[in-house]
């Protein structure tokens, strides 16, 4: 796989300025973006997902323009094909676990009916791959942090993206339930073969998932 950003945006809030100036291209399917806090990690991932609209530059990925300025080109989110897991990761607290897993297939309905989620092959699918069968009835509410992790990834890869994008996919864990979601993930990788990008400022996820890894600081690939 191969992702190519090279775009710039400024940012200001009150009297603080932010100059976002990133440029790399990587070519596996492990990559970190690697930091401290306020590096500039997040919103490059919001531009590759489409959140996040550069004012100059282009994101290419799998040689697909998913934004280009010069040629007036940025796709919405929803045709990037691209997956995002967020740190908190998001889950609809009023679905279940089927159908927040459901809710990653959508096409042109809202909220997957139950019985829809419950019965759907591909659901079933993702269930049974995260052990998450006895959950299927469950709200986000009551899940432990890991399983809440495996309904979130369970969401974002059964739409099967070009690339997943992890914000700090492990700091709302704790110490040992992060350790055990990062070997599964880092497992769950090499069987999919699914392309991630990773951002963190965690060194343990840098040396779990650091195939290329590129270090930003204020603003900037260092
Ligand atoms: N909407 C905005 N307006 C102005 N400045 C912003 C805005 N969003 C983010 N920033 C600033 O841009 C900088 C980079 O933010 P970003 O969220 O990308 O950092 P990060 O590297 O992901 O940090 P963390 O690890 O803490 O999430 C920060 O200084 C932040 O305050």
């Amino acid at each position: 796989m191969t992702l190519s950003i090279n775009i710039q945006k400024h940012l200001q809030a009150d009297e603080r300025h932010f100059h976002l100036d990133i440029r790399f291209t990587a070519n596996s399917n492990r990559i970190v973006l690697f930091g401290p806090s306020g590096a500039g990690k997040s919103l490059t991932l919001l531009a590759v997902a489409g959140l996040l609209k550069p004012d100059q530059g282009n994101i290419t990925l799998h040689q697909r323009t998913l934004f280009d300025h010069d040629k007036a080109i940025c796709l919405p989110p929803q045709q990037r094909n691209v997956a995002y897991l967020f740190q908190d990761y998001a889950l609809f607290p009023h679905l279940t676990v089927a159908q927040n897993i459901a809710f990653g297939l959508r096409k042109n309905w809202l909220n997957p009916l139950r019985h829809f989620a419950n019965n759907h092959p591909v659901v079933l699918k993702w269930l049974k791959l995260f052990e998450l069968q006895v959950t299927i009835n469950s709200y986000p509410h009551q899940l432990s942090g890991g399983q809440r992790q495996r309904v979130a990834l369970a969401r974002a890869l059964v739409s099967e993206p070009d690339i997943l994008l992890l914000d700090e996919p492990f700091s709302a864990l704790d110490s040992s339930l992060r350790e055990r979601m990062r070997n599964e993930l880092s497992q769950l990788q090499l069987q999919l073969n699914v392309p991630m990008l990773i951002i963190t400022h965690d060194p343990a996820d840098v040396k779990a998932f650091g195939e290329e890894v590129f270090e930003v600081r204020d603003g900037r690939i260092s």
